[in-house]
């Protein structure tokens, strides 16, 4: 059974004018290697660490700035929340179609809250804690092409025209910012569209981004912002010692007008200067060392990367199956072609590379916890193709192709096509990656032994479902397994409104 929302009784929760407070028993446990018995051995000690939370149950006025507003992902956002803000409905050739959120977890997922009378309880994600309504946000943001939103909506080719019609009036008044251009980071093929540019030195160009975030803010009467990259994806910036290793070295490039600096690394400066939560949607490595050491030192949010949106979604689950159920994927070859202006700029072969650096590790953390399946340095074959064909425009096509041994030398060869319509998957993700990244700045958190509050780690792991690469914190693990990422988001919203995690046991009818 459906219910729209709930609460929580117990000694352990205290709901409050402005916030919720929780106290939470973490259940994990301390390993050992130690030689017991003549022989080493691993002991593992289950142990509780109380934790208290705090969250700030007022929602703010949320504005969205996005890299590369007038883009397909930028533009169907842009629209989606309108048309579900104002209640458009819109003929297709079916039928009358209803706006929603559909492929948002936040919007349209549930979570387990119990049973009653021998029936399961469900209830919304978003019901768990208070988030800002995406019907509220206010959009703005930058982008090289100076092409207003509706007319970026109609180049993208990817909403019904009915529905674009009633949009128009509420998005063609709507133009981004001058962006920071850089074609040696981009295809070529982009060159054409940048007539939208700011001009003068990198550091001129940071000090203008953040100029723009605060008469954006001001302007909009917005309570927070947040920025998130949903603009081309650039090839790699070289990582080098002196440039930008460090955030000393990197803020010292800055001055120098260091030209191994991205685009994207030169918005996430700002950002992280002006401590806005800054977020990468693409698989560049944004995020060089020395920008996340600032981003810790200003304890200032970062998140990312690239979205995880449809092939690699699929194959996030599907290889956590197979592994999970003891055999062996020996061969994945993942091929894809797409004809939007992302698959344009990725059939140059050095931003393809940034694509497939991220679609290739999502199966590392799943392939390195079976031992039993893959010797130590044990890897499926793994190949990513990725081709443009503008004739499908932003209809990609997925072809998969999955090897696995079963038992007795037998082989298992499933083979998937999947046509993801890259901007309507990837929408709801930029909504849920903005909307939890502004909820996460409401929590603050203290385990026992710790003698303050404080809010979580800068490095946003939190939002790891939505992202093939997730990044974390350094020395931490990267777990992409799409069902321990939600369980994960789940479990540490459960224990803000003092709920223990969702652990499927059901004992009381077993
Ligand atoms: N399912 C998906 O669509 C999906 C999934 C994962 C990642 N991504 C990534 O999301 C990004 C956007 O995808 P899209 O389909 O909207 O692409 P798009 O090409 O339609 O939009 C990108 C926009 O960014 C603008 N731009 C480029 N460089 C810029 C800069 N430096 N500053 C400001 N604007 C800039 C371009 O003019 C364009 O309007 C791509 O990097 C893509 O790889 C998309
Ligand atoms: O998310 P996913 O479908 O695995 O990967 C996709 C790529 O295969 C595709 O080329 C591009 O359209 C998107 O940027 C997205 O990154």
């Amino acid at each position: 059974m459906f219910i729209e929302k709930f609460r929580v009784e117990s000694p352990n929760v205290k709901y409050g004018e402005h916030e919720i407070e929780s106290v939470y028993s973490y259940e994990t446990t301390d390993l050992v290697h130690e030689v017991r018995g003549g022989s080493y051995q691993w002991v593992v000690k289950p142990k509780s660490v109380q934790y208290q939370f705090k969250t700030d149950i007022r929602v703010p006025k949320l504005g969205v700035m996005l890299v590369g507003w007038g883009g397909n992902n930028g533009s169907t956002l842009t629209a989606g929340v309108i048309a579900n803000r104002e209640g458009i409905s819109w003929e297709t050739k079916d039928k009358i179609q209803q706006a929603n959120y559909f492929g948002s977890l936040t919007q349209a997922s549930t979570i387990r809250v119990g049973s009653f009378n021998g029936e399961e309880i469900d209830a919304p994600f978003k019901s768990l804690l208070p988030m800002v309504n995406p019907d509220d946000i206010v959009f703005g943001g930058w982008d090289v092409s100076n092409m207003n939103l509706a007319d970026s909506m109609a180049r993208a080719k990817v909403l019904d025209i009915d529905l674009q019609k009633q949009l128009r009036p509420y998005m063609e008044a709507m133009v981004p910012l001058p962006g920071i251009y850089d074609p040696d980071f981009i295809a070529a093929n982009q060159g054409s569209r940048a007539n939208n540019v700011i001009k003068g030195s990198n550091k001129d160009q940071v000090q203008q981004v953040i100029k723009d975030i605060r008469e954006f803010k001001e302007r909009e009467k917005v309570d927070k912002v947040v920025v998130l990259w949903t603009a081309n994806t650039e090839r790699y910036s070289d990582v080098v010692v002196g440039l930008n290793d460090t955030m000393e070295n990197l803020l010292a490039a800055l001055d120098r007008d260091e030209r191994e600096i991205s685009p994207s690394t030169l918005y996430a400066l700002a950002c992280v200067l002006e401590n806005v939560p800054f977020i990468n949607g693409s698989p560049q490595n944004t995020f060089v060392p020395g920008l996340i050491d600032l981003a810790i030192k200003r304890n200032s949010l970062i998140g990312g990367d690239d979205f995880k949106s449809g092939q690699t979604k699929m194959k996030s689950v599907l290889v956590d199956f197979l592994v999970g159920a003891g055999i062996k994927p020996s061969s994945i070859v993942s091929y894809n072609h797409l004809g939007n202006n992302d698959g344009m700029n990725l059939s140059a072969p050095q931003t393809f590379r940034s694509k497939e650096i991220s679609k290739s590790n999502v199966v590392d953390d799943m392939v390195s916890s079976n031992g039993i399946l893959f010797e130590p340095g044990e890897h499926p074959d793994h190949v990513i193709v990725i081709k443009y064909v503008p004739y499908v425009g932003d209809s990609k096509r997925a072809m998969d192709e999955y090897t696995s041994e079963i038992f007795m030398g037998g082989k298992s060869t499933i083979v998937l096509h999947n046509t993801c319509e890259d901007s309507l998957l990837a929408a709801p993700i930029i909504l849920d990656l903005v909307l939890l990244a502004e909820l996460s700045t409401r929590i603050q958190l203290k385990a026992e032994g710790e003698s303050k509050f404080h809010s979580f780690h800068p490095v946003a792991t939190i939002l790891s479902y939505l992202t093939k690469a997730p990044l974390v914190p350094p020395g931490t693990p990267v777990v992409n397994a799409l069902s321990k990422q939600r369980a994960m988001l789940e479990n540490i919203l459960r224990a803000c409104i003092g709920l223990a995690p969702e652990n499927n046991m059901i004992l009381e009818y077993k």
